[in-house]
């Protein structure tokens, strides 16, 4: 048999990619990637420019399809490879990101009829304004003791589809009406390559309370949230859902010219990004934290019981690998605090002397705030700058930087910001780790190991724990290509299951990130301050970030 390989193709935030893996050894022969042409939209929709409101963020769905129309046949030419021989495709998605699709499975932001409604719109993961529905939701499901509350760590997030659904209902009727289905992206594209939309299991656990055995919750509690929702999970929300793992179906004649692989190509059903990165490190069983790392992290973890955890953002059996119940939690914002400080907060004389050295602005920030010992500024932040997913699971909390003086240092509040995301993940990793879902090593993997080195030793060092990092530039797309392998099956060539794949084609880079005594002790004394002020602020004892919230929107 000829050599066999795999497409995986990662949505992330603010592009999309294809990489080229060959499966003898799940090494990258091709990448290439096509930035999204509408980016994320959250100021105002193309073509007509009606303006969104805050917290809002949506994408194109078409753009999606441009990933596949230019990546997947720019890795084709690169390679040079015959298509028969790529024998699966997956891909793995940002979540929950949904849109709103009619009976032939069309987004109706494309049909004239609706595209100037903004909630025809894909809404993307970090579409904050569903908060309201959110906070409703919890209090009804915690009223009623709800059962399926504790799987999502006590609280469901404004991210998820429920949430979304609601929104869409209350402030567009005649979208929700029209909408035959609403869809997950990750769900909507594979539908595009097949055929045929079907609902993978781990979206459908994560961000739309679907259960294995239980199904989504019951009629009873969505009638009590609002009589209109009786009937969405047998409507809005119907068909079937697959396991991860499976095939979803086969490369259709007019989408595989599109996209130049052969027609009947094995397509997986979707996944999610952070969740297809376990395998793509190679994490296959219990005590291992993956550590998503980019925009924001996602925190993925194995465990062999339902544990309740919280602020997690869910617990799913078969969520992430087949066999075990799958943990995840999370932080929204991390990548994307430090971009803000870097376009928003820096002087003049930083992007000179960045230039200067011929570094970009986080490279000189970082350098200079590797000169720094732990604790020498004096700042402490809280890293809310996108709310906070877990453990407070609330979006409107907001970042706050504590400590500043008239000496301070850009790169001082950089390394407070490096720090303030590391406290998050403490947090995280403490709250299994003493819920009994251990977590023995962590795992890194996305864009942030691989940019930045003392990023990582500040998070060695606060979480007290030695981080792997994953050999693949591309765990996600990696991971993908591994289902692709699945779908494909062992026969044509592939895997029969997703550990095999694992064991086979996932690396670690040898060097890793190990503790610093001396900066653990002091991170210790630091982390404790970040306690109080992370319950002050976040627990209710001092709600001034939502009462900012609530003056900046009665003056908006
Ligand atoms: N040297 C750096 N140090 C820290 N963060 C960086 C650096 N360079 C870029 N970033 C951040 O990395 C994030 C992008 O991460 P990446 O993993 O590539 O993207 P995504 O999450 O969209 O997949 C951006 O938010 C950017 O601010
Ligand atoms: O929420 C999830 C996964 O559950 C992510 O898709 C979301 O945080 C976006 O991830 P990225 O930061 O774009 O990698």
């Amino acid at each position: 048999m000829s050599k066999k390989y795999a497409i995986g193709v990662d949505y992330g935030t603010q592009s999309g990619r294809a990489v080229l893996i060959d499966l003898s050894d799940g090494a990258e022969v091709a990448e290439h990637v096509t930035a999204y042409t509408h980016r994320v939209i959250d100021e105002k929709l193309p073509v007509s420019g009606i303006k969104l409101e805050l917290d809002w963020a949506l994408q194109h769905p078409l753009d999606y399809i441009e990933v596949l129309e230019k990546s997947v046949p720019a890795v084709m030419q690169e390679s040079g490879i015959d298509p028969a021989d790529v024998i699966g495709l997956g891909i793995d998605f940002t979540a929950c990101t949904m849109l709103p699709i009619d009976e032939a499975g069309q987004p109706l932001c494309v049909q004239d009829a609706y595209k100037d409604n903004p909630h025809s719109w894909v809404k993307l993961w970090k579409h904050h304004a569903a908060q309201d529905e959110a906070n409703l939701i919890n209090e009804l499901a915690a009223q009623r003791g709800e059962k399926w509350v504790p799987r999502y760590g006590g609280k469901i997030s404004s991210e998820w589809m429920m949430a979304k659904a609601w929104q869409i209902l209350n402030e567009a009727p005649e979208i929700y009406e029209t909408a035959d289905k609403f869809v997950e992206a990750t769900d909507w594209v594979i539908g595009q390559l097949t055929g045929n939309i079907v609902r993978n299991s781990c979206t459908a656990g994560y961000k739309g309370m679907w259960h294995k055995q239980e199904g989504y919750p019951s009629k009873a509690f969505f009638k009590a949230l609002d009589p209109r929702l009786e009937n969405l999970t047998e409507t809005k929300l119907r068909g079937e859902v697959v396991p991860l793992g499976s095939k979803a179906g086969e490369l259709q004649a007019d989408m595989a010219a599109r996209i130049g692989l052969a027609a009947g190509t094995a397509i997986a059903v979707g996944n999610v990004d952070a969740h297809a990165a376990v395998p793509g490190v190679g994490v296959v069983t219990p005590g291992k934290l993956v550590m998503a790392m980019g925009t924001s992290i996602c925190h993925m973890l194995l465990g062999t019981e339902e544990k309740e955890v919280e602020g997690m953002c869910g617990v799913v059996e078969d969520g992430i690998i087949p066999g075990y119940f799958g943990y995840e939690a999370g932080q929204s914002a991390v990548g994307d605090i430090f971009e803000w400080f870097v376009e928003e907060s820096v002087p003049a004389y930083v992007l000179e002397e960045a230039e200067a050295a011929g570094e970009n602005v986080h490279v000189y920030l970082t350098r200079k705030a590797n000169e720094l010992k732990a604790g020498e500024s004096g700042l402490l932040a809280l890293d809310w700058w996108n709310g906070n997913r877990s453990v407070l699971v609330d979006t409107d909390l907001t970042g706050t930087i504590l400590g500043l003086t008239l000496l301070t240092k850009p790169w001082e509040v950089y390394r407070a910001l490096l720090e303030a995301t590391a406290f998050g993940t403490r947090k995280i990793v403490d709250a299994f780790h003493s819920n009994g879902v251990e977590v023995n090593e962590l795992y890194a993997c996305g864009g942030l190991p691989q940019k930045n080195a003392l990023l990582m030793q500040i998070y060695a060092d606060v979480t007290n724990r030695e981080i792997k990092i994953a050999a693949s530039k591309q765990t996600p797309a990696l991971g993908a290509a591994m289902f692709g392998a699945v779908a494909a099956g062992a026969a044509k060539g592939g895997f029969d299951n997703i550990v095999d794949a694992a064991r086979k084609m996932a690396r670690v880079r040898e060097e890793t990130f190990k503790p610093i005594p001396e900066n653990v002790a002091v991170y210790e004394k630091l982390y404790a301050e970040y306690n109080l002020l992370h319950d002050y602020y976040g627990r209710g004892a001092n709600d001034v970030m939502k009462r900012l919230k609530a003056i900046k929107e009665e003056q908006v």
